[in-house]
């Protein structure tokens, strides 16, 4: 059994697009990143699989459970933290996170207590006393207390501040651990290179990619850095091309005896040839579509 699968999952708002013919599939165990640029549909795809929206065609399974017919045994067992939660602004933390239990019938007490804690977050606090952080632990406390077998949390660090993030991204890896299966969206790809194992592309509505972390980030191109000139070596196979007073930068994926005879004859001062990092090989694969 698939943790997640979408087949042929399609929306539309009215006429215009939220996301196409959408074949996703993520096995059990995994930590999956889901990765786009800002409108591509990664909200949609999260929001119709939690049954929040419904689809205009296709269909799609959390843990076997059809998102459509199964939705009440899908809230017990899948964890779902939105990209922006909107609480009623005068409960207080505890009450909210009492009543995210309640709804599903469960006493959370003792694993609610121990994220607070890890998240440093005052449950005695009015929500519209709460910074946007603050907001955002609430979420997470009421995506993880039930210890779900599927975590989907969509875009779960912004707003969170760098210590926070990594205490949050270490509870996930120790849920992970346990078994559970983790489905994050985000378009920050240092955090998705960093923390999953598989991830899948999506743009403008589609599914570019899907593959490990490892094979997505694989390209025979080299970030090259110049120092000591002033203009761009003639080169053929260079992109992103930057500048900068007295250094050069740019990626290359034509020949490296090529490379390394022009540089050989620059009067150069520094130099350093590295592999580029996701968000290097994804800006450029975003550009090749357009
Ligand atoms: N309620 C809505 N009504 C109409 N169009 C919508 C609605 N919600 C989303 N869309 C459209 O669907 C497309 C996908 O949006 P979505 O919010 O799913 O993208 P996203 O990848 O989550 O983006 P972001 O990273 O900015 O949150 C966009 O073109 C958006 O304008």
């Amino acid at each position: 059994m698939d943790a997640l699968k979408t087949i042929s999952l399609t929306k539309y708002y009215g006429k215009s697009r939220g996301i196409l013919d959408m074949n996703l599939t993520v096995e059990q165990g995994d930590f999956f990143g889901f990765i786009g640029p800002n409108g591509a549909g990664k909200s949609t795809t999260i929001r119709t699989l939690l049954g929040l929206i419904a689809p205009t065609s296709g269909s799609a399974q959390l843990l076997g459970m059809d998102i459509l017919c199964q939705k009440e045994a899908i809230l017990s067992h899948v964890g779902y933290m939105p990209s922006e939660a909107s609480f009623y602004r005068n409960m207080r933390v505890k009450e909210i996170i009492k009543l995210s239990a309640d709804l599903r019938h469960r006493d959370c007490r003792a694993e609610a207590k121990k994220l607070c804690e890890r998240l440093e977050l005052d449950v005695t606090k009015k929500i519209r006393e709460l910074s946007l952080g603050n907001r955002k632990k609430v979420s997470i406390v009421c995506a993880l207390q039930h210890m779900p077998d599927l975590c989907i949390l969509d875009e779960p660090t912004s707003g969170l501040d760098p210590l926070m993030q990594r205490e949050f991204y270490a509870i996930l890896e120790e849920r992970n651990q346990k078994g559970a299966t983790i489905f994050v969206s985000s378009h920050i790809l240092s955090e998705i290179q960093r923390y999953c194992r598989h991830a899948a592309v999506i743009r403008e509505g589609r599914l570019l990619a899907l593959d490990s972390t490892e094979r997505l980030g694989h390209t025979d191109t080299k970030r090259v850095w110049l120092g000591g000139v002033h203009v761009p070596p003639d080169l053929p196979h260079m992109k992103d091309i930057q500048t900068d007073g007295d250094s050069v930068s740019f990626l290359y994926d034509g020949n490296l005896k090529e490379l390394l005879n022009t540089l050989s004859a620059l009067p150069l001062t520094d130099v350093s040839i590295t592999e580029p990092d996701l968000e290097e090989i994804f800006m450029h694969y975003y550009e090749e579509e357009n």
